[in-house]
């Protein structure tokens, strides 16, 4: 079975919940969330939640949805695109027959048309892209994106039912530079879209889909959804749905997230989607994936992405003799991602949502993590720890770190965060003083950086049951040390194939985050310093957890990576490479072509030999 089309749902691990079920943590209460800037589009107005109900959504039941009773506006599922419309009964069910996405539109075509009421793609300023805009919405709306029939891979609405609207408080040192944005204007062109259509990706350089889209919008002025082959959905989220697209007659291939603006408001998840999407207008790096344009139609918002034909780690978990992977793969699976989670945290973004779920391979068999909705960003402050220079005494101290609201914060104000000169601590008082670092095994002659929002505090209540840092669960306030705690989670379910604190319920579940001690199945056999590794991060007190004070570098020198080559990881081989993907057994216009999609015809897309970010 294709992987793509496998329910991401945990089976093995699923409760069997119909309808929400409520949670009442007994032993303590979340502390009251608080939302520090309400938005202009989403009028909520500060609300204390001393009663939060945790629910977990019958779709997703892994994952933790903090409910406001008050406002009760919840829903899950993603819009049918063909009617626009919300599946009504879609909470009740993951059952494919519920996601009846499209109707036939043309009899005896076995590929039905997706009618997309489409203006153009809205990149671009000016009145002559204006114009361009004009003519292509013009040219749109007659014309429309194909899509696959696909019934039989509609068997999930995968993805996680998350919060359902930011409400992050925020502990500010000082107030954001940032533009104060509102959700509104997320259907209009943002000063972040703008900026994104002429966002510099030095490492796409050798890309051919790279090269396509620019090629596509100099020819066209812009890019829209009139450029796309809708060929198959991939899969369903609680903010979109994802479909394999081919940029027409490029032959070159992306993942579109398709986000029906109209149902995203009325779920007050605006947020959410102009959140990723600013967040991946940031990323370039091997693990992370690629914005390659994004663009508007009157209905919809698309995220045209790399397509990632592998699956998700989960998936493949599952595939795998005993459920779980050998040390050596699990090694190599992580690393990628503490790679990516360092990459995140440089640029202040704090993942919080790391599951095997969201961990996509790659045709080569690299990884690359999806997923940015729930993430929060902080300016950071890179800190110089330790110099280079043996003259020079070293010392620990937490950068400085403030974090922004999901909705006043832009491209502009994490990127040149990595690229600030890093500040040296001198002498202060000799209680700040820290005699020794404690470096692990290693003893690195390089100055050591760190640059991660070490300090970040948010209230918000995200993420799935069990991969919720205790911190978060007791609503203590948390920051990047939440990914390290989840880090540890996902290392200890590839190799154990199960989670450490899963209980009976999601209620169990939290319960034995926060309380129960860490153990270890018997078998598999694990090695010391996998386990030591686990234990490190798992710790419930998130000051004393590996990685709290120096991020992951920290990590980097614990002997469980003793070996691993960091700067050229991305040349090592991978565990597994996933099958090329067929582009002929997909139903539709493509079924009669004998295109693949493999390395050779997204040639150049993994150039990856000139490897400068470590
Ligand atoms: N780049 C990609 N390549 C291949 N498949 C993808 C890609 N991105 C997403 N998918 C598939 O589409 C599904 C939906 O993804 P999406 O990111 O919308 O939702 P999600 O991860 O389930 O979370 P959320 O609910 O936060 O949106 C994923 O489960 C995955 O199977």
């Amino acid at each position: 079975m294709d992987s793509k089309t496998t329910p991401k749902t945990r089976s093995e691990q699923q409760d069997k919940t119909t309808g929400n079920h409520a949670v009442k943590l007994a032993t303590w209460k979340p502390s009251p969330l608080q939302i520090s800037k309400p938005s202009k589009s989403e009028p909520t107005t500060p609300r204390t939640l001393e009663k939060s109900v945790l629910t977990s959504t019958p779709k997703h039941t892994d994952t933790v949805v903090l409910t406001d009773p008050k406002l009760n506006q919840h829903h899950e599922g993603s819009t049918d695109l063909t009617t626009g419309k919300v599946p009504a009964n879609i909470t009740k069910s993951s059952e494919p027959t519920n996601l009846s996405l499209k109707q036939p539109t043309q009899q005896g075509d076995p590929v039905e048309l997706l009618q997309l009421n489409g203006t153009a793609g809205l990149e671009g300023s000016g009145d002559q892209e204006k114009k361009n805009s004009e003519q292509s919405s013009i040219k749109d709306s007659s014309a429309s994106a194909k899509v696959s029939d696909g019934t039989s891979s509609l068997t999930k609405t995968s993805g996680s039912a998350k919060i359902s609207d930011r409400a992050d408080f925020i502990e500010s040192r000082k107030s954001s530079t940032c533009r104060a944005s509102t959700s509104s204007d997320v259907s209009d062109e943002s000063i972040c879209s703008r900026l994104s259509s002429r966002v510099n990706k030095p490492h796409k350089a050798n890309d051919s889909r790279w090269e396509a889209i620019q090629a596509m919008r100099a020819r066209d002025g812009v890019i829209g959804l009139s450029h796309f082959r809708l060929l198959k959905r991939l899969g369903c989220g609680d903010i979109g749905s994802v479909y394999l697209s081919e940029l027409s007659g490029s032959k070159c291939y992306f993942a579109m997230k398709v986000m029906d603006k109209g149902s995203l408001a009325s779920r007050k998840k605006l947020l959410r989607a102009q959140t990723e999407r600013e967040i991946l207008q940031c990323l370039d790096h091997p693990f992370l994936p690629t914005l390659y344009t994004h663009f508007e139609t009157d209905k919809f918002s698309c995220l045209v992405m790399e397509f990632c034909p592998g699956g998700d780690l989960h998936t493949l978990r599952q595939r795998q003799p005993g459920k779980y992977f050998t040390e050596q793969a699990a090694k190599f699976y992580v690393a990628e991602v503490l790679l990516a989670l360092e990459y995140l945290h440089m640029l202040g973004i704090i993942y919080r949502d790391l599951k095997p779920e969201n961990v996509l391979v790659r045709e080569d068999g690299h990884i690359m993590l999806s997923d940015f909705d729930l993430s929060l960003r902080c300016a950071v402050s890179p800190t110089l720890i330790k110099s280079s220079n043996p003259d020079c005494e070293t010392f620990v101290r937490s950068n400085a770190i403030f974090c922004v609201h999901p909705a006043c914060s832009e491209p502009s104000c994490m990127a040149p965060t990595t690229c600030f000169s890093p500040r040296l601590f001198s002498s202060k008082s000799k209680k700040e003083r820290k005699p020794k670092l404690e470096t692990g095994n290693q003893v690195s002659p390089l100055p050591e950086l760190v640059a991660e929002p070490t300090d970040a505090r948010s209230m918000s209540f995200v993420g799935t049951h069990e991969y919720l840092a205790p911190e978060i669960i007791k609503g203590e306030g948390h920051g990047s040390a939440v990914d390290w705690w989840t880090f540890g989670i996902f290392l200890y379910e590839l190799l154990f194939g199960k989670t450490p604190f899963k209980g009976s319920g999601n209620r169990a579940t939290l319960f034995n985050v926060v309380g129960q001690a860490l153990r270890f199945p018997e078998s598999p056999v694990v090695s010391f310093s996998a386990r030591d590794l686990v234990r490190g991060l798992l710790v419930k007190e998130p000051q004393h957890r590996l990685a709290f004070k120096r991020g992951a570098t920290e990590i980097k020198q614990h002997p469980f990576f003793e070996g691993v080559n960091w700067a050229l990881i991305r040349c090592a081989s991978p565990p597994e490479i996933p099958k090329p993907f067929e582009i002929e057994r997909l139903p539709g216009p493509v079924a009669s072509t004998s295109q693949k999609v493999t390395p050779a015809t997204a040639k150049g897309s993994d150039n990856y030999l000139e490897f400068d970010f470590f």
